[in-house]
């Protein structure tokens, strides 16, 4: 874990698997108060026709990519990218960059804004090495037919796709040994939020009390 130096934002990174329910701990966190970065929203920004990456991303995978409509074809890039690695670590390295970046000036805002806590919401934390810069790590747990399941009924992949991109990440298992707060979301929504909450109140002792999120 990174030191917090004094009169800094507490930087809490927010991770798990894919469908592991980091968006539903997220919506509960909001409601709390919390200021959150979204990595996967400022992916889908940078993405965007007329986006930092997305120049970047026709250059190097050229017009199939691109739907009828001039926008990034999100699918067809996807199958491409869950079925290539190689693929995969090309779109990242021209990803990457650009959203770490765009989270530390984020990150800026809400500390100036007066958050004293900031919560990071990155799926790959620990694969792209961000744990380095947060000063906790909370990944939300699900165990694996759990994950295929939610990912499954959510997406409407079948079960082979929706292996692929679940074998793309680190094992959510692996995951929560290194994590600082485990949020264990196998059970129903009332106990996560439950979990939640303890979670947030104990950030909030630290960050100074009162109103840390905001
Ligand atoms: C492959 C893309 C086009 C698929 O877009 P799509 O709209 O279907 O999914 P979305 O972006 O909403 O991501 C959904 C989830 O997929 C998983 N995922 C996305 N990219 C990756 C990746 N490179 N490796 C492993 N898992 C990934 C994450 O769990 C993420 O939360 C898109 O995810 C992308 O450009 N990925 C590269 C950037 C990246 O690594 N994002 C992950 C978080 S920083
Ligand atoms: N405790 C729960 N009980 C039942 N279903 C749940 C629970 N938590 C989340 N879900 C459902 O599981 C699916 C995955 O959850 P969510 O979208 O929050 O995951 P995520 O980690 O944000 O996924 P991604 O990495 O793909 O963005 C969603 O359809 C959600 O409604």
């Amino acid at each position: 874990m990174a030191s917090k130096g004094p009169g800094k934002v507490l930087r809490i990174g927010l991770t798990g698997g894919i469908a592991s329910g980091k968006s539903t701990v997220v919506a509960i966190l909001r409601e709390l108060g919390a200021a959150v970065v979204d990595a996967d929203r400022i992916v889908h920004a940078v993405e965007a026709r007329g986006g930092e990456a997305y120049g970047p991303i026709v250059a190097a995978f050229g017009p199939g990519v691109v739907g009828p409509d001039g926008e990034l074809d999100r699918a067809a890039l996807a199958r491409r990218v869950f079925s290539d690695p190689e693929a995969r670590r090309r779109l990242e390295a021209i990803v990457h960059p650009i959203v770490r970046r765009r989270m530390a000036e984020e990150v800026e805002a809400a500390a100036r804004a007066g958050a004293r806590a900031v919560v990071l919401d990155i799926p790959l934390l620990f694969e792209t090495g961000y744990q380095a810069h947060v000063d906790q790590v909370w990944v939300v747990y699900v165990d694996p037919p759990t994950q295929l399941r939610r990912l499954v009924a959510r997406d409407g992949l079948d079960e082979a796709e929706a292996r692929r991109r679940i074998d793309a990440q680190m094992p959510l298992e692996e995951k929560r040994r290194l994590a600082d707060v485990v949020i264990d979301n196998r059970g129903d929504p009332a106990a996560t939020r439950a979990q939640v909450e303890a979670a947030w109140r104990a950030v909030l002792a630290a960050a100074g009390g009162g109103e840390a999120g905001r």
